[in-house]
């Protein structure tokens, strides 16, 4: 049974059952005194049966075009708004009431019955949720990250990277594997240390969980709002999958934290689990727990590489589409760095087409096309609306990225949309949100930008990426939780 006539069934029996449901608080548009606009809706279910199994943000998208900057609609029991205007995205998000977080059922899987309700920071929320992530940032800070110190890490999973790249001497491959394993290799050299060796075969597969896990939690969302879907033959299966991978991951990472444990007694600060124990020793906080240090270790991982290695992945997709570019990239990288020396931080200045495609290549993937749902922590008031506390927060971010308002032919693939009249400058990034923005920006984003500015320039230094003959590209992503690419092999060719 697919995704859409569970929902169909669902939206049938709930029917009956509706005028039993209590009236809910909606967002109001002060200005007219009004319910926000929404599309159509099923008592119970609310939107969900309309919503296209391509990707949500698709749906939201169509909506949006009809329904203006900021609608809301019902999601199976959950009050939804979806922004899709810039200024009110950078409104609600610089706001406090609005950095809570919906609980997803398959995002706590392994510990959704016992567990406080904040822990980790992906789902956290409040206090706990405020110190988890001001630590994780102080860490990272600590560690160099963003700044030229920290660079050699990423230049020496690139060597590996081009050895591994250079092995297939020009035959077709799927770069997914290399390029999930050189960014994974950066996040655990942050989290786990330079010298993380053991047990090298399990976390392989705890490296293909995560990858395999940002696709199918895509397509088994309902069980986010319907747990006990998970009875049904479709929906079984992607649960037992999912919750056996999850349960493999934990075992890997509480093996990692006794392994650090035993072998750096002292705590000697080189990676954000030493760190982690130099502070639960230092503070008078009861949250530094191994449990909480296991879920935020699983947070930060699962949200670190996945979405790194698809927009590279993404990056050397549109390489091959577009050689002339790819041509136009490598004489600006020859002419700035040469050929040997190994790109470096303080180069990005000088490669403002490289860079310029990067800031393209996120803007027309956009890889997290709703950012990740927030959730109102009071009644509050956005812009002319009025949002009731518990309302879900959806930033269209796929959407400001393709409104023409913000970028002109969205559709096209221009990276000099980013350059100056003179081609030697970036600007006009405003518009461009990524990592999202505000309370709950990622944490990340200086080590991404680093790794994307590094592997992509030192990958197109060494080599020229072709499709194999006769391969036509597909550029429609695959969409599960993040907008992936379909599967595609290229040709590397060593320069
Ligand atoms: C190109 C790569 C990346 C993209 C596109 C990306 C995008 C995002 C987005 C859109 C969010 C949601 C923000 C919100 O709730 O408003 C997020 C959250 C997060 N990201 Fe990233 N991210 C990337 C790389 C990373 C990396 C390398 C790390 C590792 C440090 C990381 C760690 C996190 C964490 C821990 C959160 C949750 C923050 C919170 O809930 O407070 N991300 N990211």
């Amino acid at each position: 049974m697919d995704v859409l006539s569970s929902a169909l069934i669902i939206a049938g029996l709930s029917t009956a059952f509706y005028f039993f449901g209590r009236k809910k608080r909606v967002p109001i548009d002060r200005s007219t005194g009004k319910p926000l606009p929404h599309p159509f809706q099923l008592p119970i279910v609310g939107c969900l049966p309309f919503v296209s199994t391509d990707g949500l943000h698709y749906t939201f998208s169509e909506w949006a075009r009809k329904l203006g900057k900021i609608f809301s609609c019902q999601m199976g029991p959950q009050q939804c708004i979806v922004i899709n205007d810039l200024d009110l995205v950078r409104e609600a998000f610089s706001k406090s009431s609005f950095s809570g977080r919906p609980q997803y059922h398959l995002f706590r899987l392994g510990y959704s019955l016992d567990e406080p309700e904040s822990i980790g920071i992906i789902m956290s929320e409040g206090e706990s949720w405020k110190e988890q992530r001001r630590f994780l940032l102080s860490t990272l800070k600590d560690f160099g990250i963003g700044k030229t110190s920290f660079q050699d890490v990423i230049t020496d999973k690139s060597f590996n990277l081009l050895r591994t790249l250079e092995e297939h001497q020009g035959r077709p491959v799927d770069v997914r594997m290399m390029l999930n394993t050189a960014v994974s290799d950066v996040v655990s050299t942050v989290l786990f240390g330079q010298d993380y060796k053991h047990a090298e075969t399990d976390f392989a597969r705890y490296v293909d969980h995560v990858a395999n896990a940002a696709s199918e939690l895509g397509g088994s969302a309902l069980m986010n709002y319907w747990i006990w879907l998970r009875y049904l033959p479709y929906y079984s299966k992607i649960y037992h999958r999912l919750t056996r991978g999850m349960n493999f991951t934990f075992d890997v990472l509480r093996a990692i934290i006794e392994n650090e444990k035993k072998s750096n007694p002292d705590n000697i600060v080189n990676n954000y689990i030493a760190a982690y124990f130099v502070k639960r020793n230092d503070t008078q906080s009861a949250r530094f727990t191994d449990h909480n240090l296991m879920l935020t270790l699983s947070d930060i991982f699962g949200a670190g590489f996945e979405t790194t290695g698809t927009t590279l992945r993404w990056a050397l997709l549109y390489m091959c589409e577009y050689p002339e570019l790819q041509k136009k990239l490598q004489a600006e990288i020859d002419r700035e760095i040469g050929r040997e020396r190994p790109p470096q931080v303080t180069d990005r200045d000088r490669l403002p087409w490289t860079e310029a495609t990067l800031l393209e290549v996120q803007r027309i993937a956009s890889v997290a096309p709703l950012g990740f749902p927030h959730k109102v922590m009071e009644d509050c008031e956005l812009g002319d609306y009025l949002i009731p506390k518990d309302t879900v927060v959806f930033s269209n971010l796929y959407y400001i990225h393709h409104d023409p308002v913000n970028f002109p032919n969205p559709n096209q693939f221009q990276p000099q949309r980013f350059l100056d009249a003179g081609h030697s400058r970036i600007e006009r990034t405003e518009c461009l949100l990524p990592f999202s923005t505000g309370k709950r920006v990622c944490p990340g984003e200086a080590l991404a930008k680093m790794e994307l500015s590094l592997f992509f320039a030192a990958l197109l230094q060494k080599f020229r990426f072709e499709f194999p003959q006769g391969a036509k590209a597909d550029l429609r992503p695959r969409c599960g939780l993040t907008n992936d690419t379909k599967p595609y092999l290229l040709c590397a060719y060593p320069r």
